[in-house]
């Protein structure tokens, strides 16, 4: 679980919105709040089920401004870019937590940039600092995903796991790793010490996650490597069954998941197999839909695959597992579906 607050909220609950329009619907869905070891954080203050558009904002500053690496410089190009902001969100911005207010306290606009960011994209070198989004606490077990959408210029953030009413919500600020590397890069990157609930775990049950995570790395890294998609895909598809697992028992619901499907709808396709590839890239779809919204522009591109898995580069017509899209089995019970999907290795 991850950790919940008693304390009384610091601001009045929040409501949702919807992420395709940005309309408000009439549910409090959130609380800023003290949280105790880091400082505030958000809290829901519901039941909240998967697929949950929780915020939807837009960046107070972004990075783009910032044209130097002498930190006098980008101290004075972030003070310029604050000043023209309105009053009021010149105060939301200089009340965000600086983790680097003793190690660098000539830099206050600087400190709060390193220590609240999200970068706006994938391997984006640009980033945005979000009044509400920057309240968000790390986990390395995270229950929402966060995502920026070029189509509103919005960082969105949906649950991607059920959160019940009074727990704190938690997003991920790294792609993952065992708990020694996470431990460093976020302390090197971010200055703080990590106390999630993945962290806080009895060592021996530290160590079983540890050892999942490193195989599911080797794992990962196996089913990712083009020749063996090419020459060896039946091996390829029973590691990738052995990495669900893994994922399932970790509670991984991020990126990793959903590119371990499109992955497979990939592989399916190189080998003329689009019963499969229908599938692979359906649940991939389903997977964005939930952590990004069905207005996500990683949706969009995938939907003509779902119908038309042959319209995506990676088909090969000759291949030696074909199948026709239509060949896909119904009426199975899900034992004998999964038997079918994962061909036997399940
Ligand atoms: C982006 S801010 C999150 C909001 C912040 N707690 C606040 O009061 O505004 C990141 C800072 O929160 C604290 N923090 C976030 N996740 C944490 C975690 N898992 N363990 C300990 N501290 C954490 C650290 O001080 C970190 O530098």
């Amino acid at each position: 679980m991850a950790p919940s607050s008693t304390s009384p909220p610091t601001s009045p609950p929040h409501t949702s919105q919807n992420g395709e329009n940005g309309e408000n619907s009439q549910n409090a869905l959130w609380t800023l709040q003290d949280v105790p070891g880091k400082g505030k954080g958000l809290v829901v203050t519901q039941d909240v089920t998967p697929g949950t558009c929780l915020l939807s904002e837009a960046p107070l500053i972004t990075t783009e401004i910032i044209t130097s690496f002498d930190m006098d410089s980008t101290e004075q190009q972030l003070l310029g870019a604050l000043n023209k902001l309105p009053k009021a969100d010149q105060e939301r911005y200089r009340s965000l937590h600086n983790n680097f207010s003793d190690s660098d306290p000539t830099h206050p606009l600087s400190g709060i940039v390193r220590s609240n960011a999200y970068p706006l994209g994938v391997e984006e070198e640009v980033g945005g600092v979000f009044a509400d989004i920057a309240r968000i606490n790390h986990s390395c077990r995270p229950n929402v995903v966060q995502y920026w959408n070029p189509l509103f210029e919005k960082m969105t953030i949906y649950a991607v796991r059920a959160i019940p009413k009074g727990t704190e919500i938690t997003t991920s600020y790294i792609p993952g790793g065992v708990s020694q590397e996470r431990k460093q890069i976020l302390k090197d990157h971010f200055g703080f010490d990590c106390t999630c609930e993945l962290c806080s775990l009895p060592e021996d049950k530290l160590r079983q996650s540890d050892e999942r995570i490193a195989r599911a790395e080797k794992l990962d890294e196996m089913i990712g490597n083009s020749k063996n998609i090419y020459y060896a895909p039946e091996e390829v598809m029973k590691n990738a069954r052995s990495l669900l697992n893994i994922y399932e028992q970790e509670g991984i619901k991020d990126g990793r998941l959903s590119r371990l499907y499109f992955d497979l709808f990939q592989m399916c396709n190189m080998h003329g197999d689009l019963a499969r590839a229908r599938c692979f890239v359906k649940y991939h779809c389903d997977l964005k839909k939930l952590a990004e919204g069905k207005d996500s522009k990683n949706v969009y591109e995938v939907l003509l695959y779902v119908k038309s898995p042959q319209k995506h580069g990676s088909y090969e017509p000759d291949g030696k597992w074909k199948t026709a899209a239509s060949d896909v089995p119904k009426g199975m019970k899900a034992t004998e579906f999964a038997n079918w999907l994962w061909r036997g290795n399940i």
